[in-house]
């Protein structure tokens, strides 16, 4: 992609944003009304409400909604392509940190999480997994599609058969799916959009799912894998973003076979080229079986210093900070010949006792995106939310 078409899109914001001025009260509201702690009326905007949500998700406060829509991107993102199959850009920082800091503690504060549990199998044997995070998820594969009821009620949302548009079948999902509320979808649309402008051949990434991770301190953690599984269709774009703390991001290419990746190979990582190579990684771990590895590191990513042929690219192992407002885009070959982590960090005090969130979106293709996703980051335990007066996460209910 040529470095000017990106600068001319993404160049950078001169205006800071401002809080609007307030506005008007409704018409028939002759004497208005005062709101409790000097709450602007903007930010009384009913919240967003489904059968689906535990509960009613509060909409962004206007001076967040601007800063989002008025400062992104606050700086052209940066290519980084210089290894085999690496495609990444990054944004340092896409949301002014200010306004980033302030979106961590809305999230925090108003979106449901989950501290999962689950069962994983390998051959007979069976262990039981705690994610070291908290999650949740929102959205739903392109199979189905959250359509809104006559009556021009955005919180009216019932799930239809994309095809059809007939109400899905009762099995269909072992969940049930979540629309995305609007103060993340908000998001989701600009992703989508300074994606588009970034990408040279024009492609508008569409994203139907909103993984959150919460990641209260520097215990928490998620070990090395890639976000490669089939029902994300081949060469899945994912955006991810983070806010709050700065934490380090990992990434290491999947192991080498002889013969694997060339000097020439890299000068070209055409898709054919990613193909041949990254099947040689064997099983990519998901999100779920990288935790069955151990959470620190994978067994299966260490490349064993035989395993390269004489004329290889040296494949570096990536550190980047991401600190609040930063989002990494990963693309084309990237998922499928890399793997990524957030490493735990030492030490109680620090940037990773902020607490960080980190947001993806993706797209899922098939119905077990759905399945999957509501397994591993809602599942089937307690609903908590951040207090603020206790400073950490409590129950609140104990079903999801
Ligand atoms: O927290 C991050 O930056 C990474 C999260 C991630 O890799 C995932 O949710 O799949
Ligand atoms: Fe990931």
């Amino acid at each position: 992609m040529a470095k000017r078409t990106l600068d001319a899109f993404f160049k950078p914001q001169t205006t800071t944003p401002k809080r609007p001025k307030t506005e008007p009260f409704e018409p028939n509201s002759a004497i208005p009304t005062p709101k409790p702690n000097n709450i602007p009326i903007e930010d009384t905007k009913p919240p967003s409400q489904h059968p689906s949500y535990p509960i009613p998700i509060a909409q962004l406060p206007s001076h967040i909604k601007v800063g989002l829509e008025h400062a992104t991107p606050a700086t052209a993102p940066r290519e980084i392509n210089n290894q085999p199959h690496l495609d990444l850009l990054h944004f340092q920082p896409y949301i002014p940190r200010p306004t980033a800091n302030e979106l961590f503690n809305f999230l925090r504060r108003e979106l449901p999480f989950y501290r999962v549990q689950y069962t994983a199998r390998r051959g007979d044997i069976e262990t039981q997994i705690s994610t070291p995070r908290w999650t949740t998820v929102f959205g739903v594969d392109e199979t189905s599609t959250f359509i809104q009821e006559p009556g021009n009620n955005p919180n009216s949302l019932v799930l239809l058969e994309t095809k059809t548009k007939t109400p899905i079948p009762k099995t269909k999902y072992q969940c049930t799916p979540r629309p995305i509320p609007a103060c993340l979808d908000l998001l989701r649309r600009q992703v989508e959009a300074v994606n588009a402008a970034a990408n040279a051949d024009n492609t508008t990434p569409s994203y139907n799912f909103c993984l959150v991770n919460y990641y209260a301190s520097g215990e928490d953690s998620i070990a090395f894998h890639s976000d490669d599984e089939r029902f994300l269709g081949r060469e899945p774009n994912i955006a991810s973003l983070s806010l709050g703390g700065e934490r380090d991001f990992l990434m290491k290419h999947k192991p080498l076979v002889p013969g694997g990746i060339t000097n020439r190979a890299a000068g070209g990582c055409g898709p054919g080229t990613a193909h041949a190579i990254s099947g040689l990684g064997g099983t990519s771990a998901t999100r779920a079986s990288c935790t069955v590895s151990g959470e620190t590191s994978n067994s299966n990513t260490a490349s064993s210093p035989g395993s390269r042929p004489a004329a290889t690219v040296p494949l570096q192992q990536i550190k980047m900070s991401l600190g609040s407002g930063d989002m990494v885009i990963m693309r084309g070959a990237t998922q499928s010949n890399w793997l990524h982590s957030i490493p735990k960090r030492k030490g109680k005090a620090g940037e990773a006792m902020r607490g960080r969130i980190n947001i993806t979106f993706r797209r899922g293709v098939v119905h077990g995106a759905t399945n999957n996703y509501y397994h591993y980051n809602v599942g089937s335990g307690g609903m908590y939310r951040w207090d603020e007066v206790a400073r950490e996460m409590i129950l609140r209910d104990s079903k999801q």
